[in-house]
């Protein structure tokens, strides 16, 4: 068991309410969570369960209503907006459907981006080198659009790798892939998790859940369960259960 302080996601009696329905019930309670040095720890529930939210709030890209959040032993609550700018670039990997890639930029470029913005240019040798690893390298010079779904999400990883965070949050990373490149995807992450990332990951598909070292269940809001070691069939069912009861 890794000590609280020592990991680098540690969540603790976190709440939160959007602003927009601070009258009605907190879309978290007191959120208690902890992802150790290369670990997989995978958030499922049923939807608006809070997911997205609690990986938002432990990512500091919202702000906790109440609790606190230490990522990569730096309080986030605490923090400057430009110090929460500094831990997600040289700290943190995103692998998010919706916001992964610059668009205007080729694989190559965007997988140096986050070393640039910090001042450092990595060599090309490096960069392709890790492209090479997640199969990319052929497209180093092409842009998001010219790439496929899995494509675009492997550049991402590529980035992550390179980048060698401490913490890695993903929402949904294979979540429009076929299953092919599913399985890719989810090879790599599991390579982060071997190089010592703490893996944060919500989804909804039990087979990617299976891969993870650990399922966090959430149920309005708060932590309802856990697993490990869960077979694919062992999870759809507990999902399903979850689902009827809400
Ligand atoms: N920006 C927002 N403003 C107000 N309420 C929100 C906002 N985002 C989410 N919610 C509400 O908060 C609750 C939790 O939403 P959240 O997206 O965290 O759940 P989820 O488990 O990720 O859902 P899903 O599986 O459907 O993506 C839901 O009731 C949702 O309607």
């Amino acid at each position: 068991m890794i000590a609280v302080d020592a990991a680098p996601l540690a969540v603790s009696q976190v709440s939160y309410s959007y602003a927009s329905r601070a009258r009605s019930a907190p879309v978290l309670h007191d959120v208690d969570l902890t992802v150790g040095v290369g670990e997989w720890v995978a958030v499922m529930g049923p939807s608006g369960s809070g997911k997205s939210t609690l990986l938002l709030c432990a990512a500091g890209l919202l702000r906790t209503s109440a609790g606190a959040v230490t990522l990569d032993g730096v309080d986030v609550g605490g923090a400057s907006e430009a110090q929460l700018t500094r831990l997600r670039r040289d700290r943190v990997g995103f692998v998010f459907q919706e916001f992964n890639l610059v668009p205007a930029l080729t694989a190559e470029q965007n997988v140096g981006l986050p070393a640039r913005f910090g001042g450092i240019r990595r060599k090309r040798q490096e960069i392709h080198a890790v492209l090479d690893r997640v199969g990319m390298q052929p497209k180093a010079r092409s842009r998001p659009d010219e790439l496929s779904g899995g494509q675009r999400q492997r550049v991402a990883i590529a980035r992550a790798l390179v980048s060698r965070p401490a913490v890695v949050f993903a929402h949904e990373p294979t979540g429009s892939l076929d299953s092919k490149s599913a399985d890719q995807v989810l090879e790599l992450v599991h390579e982060l998790v071997q190089q010592g990332t703490a893996v944060l990951m919500v989804t909804h598909d039990p087979r990617v859940a299976a891969r993870a070292d650990r399922i966090v269940w959430l149920r309005d809001g708060r932590i309802v369960d856990e697993m490990t070691a869960a077979s694919t069939e062992d999870i759809a069912a507990h999902l399903a259960s979850l689902e009827d009861a809400v």
